[in-house]
């Protein structure tokens, strides 16, 4: 049985492939952060609302999570770089469950457009801050290859 997870929230599909892609190599489940009321498909209403959210720590409504977090020791925790830090989706997981993430390992992924992380690792340490935070990947919309993510998955000894 895997003790690893990977949890993510994908908007456009590109962090929804980095995920798979790193699940797939380290034969680890898998868990899609999925908000009760999706953002809007439009970019610039989804910017805008995002950056509404961001603003003022939101946290949206989340479908419920049918999976037990304690079978984990390591949590990688994937977003789109969203104002430079995690989209809300991903703020309401960890808020809603910080106990679960103590005392674990975190691996910060994320998808972007030119910005890299932004703040995410540092974001999400603020988060859990009882958390050991490996080393991130942050890849440019979904151009990091299965050998970019091998090389990331070796060099932290994931793999
Ligand atoms: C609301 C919103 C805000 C974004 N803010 C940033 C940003 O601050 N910096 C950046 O590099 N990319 C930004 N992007 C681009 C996304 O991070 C990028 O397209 C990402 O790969 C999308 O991932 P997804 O397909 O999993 O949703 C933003 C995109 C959206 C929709």
């Amino acid at each position: 049985m895997s003790n690893t997870l990977i949890v993510y929230y994908s908007h456009s599909g590109n962090t929804r492939k980095m995920a798979q892609i790193i699940a797939e190599q380290l034969h680890a489940d898998c868990l899609e952060i999925i908000p009760q009321k999706p953002y809007p498909q439009a970019y610039n209403a989804v910017v805008n609302q995002a950056k509404h959210e961001i603003s003022q720590n939101y946290q949206p409504d989340i479908k419920d999570i049918q999976i037990d977090l304690n079978k984990y020791s390591t949590i990688f925790i994937g977003s789109p770089n969203w104002w430079s830090t995690i989209a809300p989706p991903i703020l309401t997981f960890i808020m809603q469950n910080q106990n679960h993430l103590t005392n674990k390992e975190i691996v910060p992924f994320c998808t972007h457009g030119g910005g890299g992380f932004g703040h995410i690792p540092q974001d999400i340490k603020k988060l859990c801050p009882q958390s050991k935070i490996l080393t991130g990947l942050a890849s440019y919309d979904s151009t990091a290859s299965n050998t970019d993510i091998h090389k990331w998955l070796t060099k932290i000894n994931i793999l």
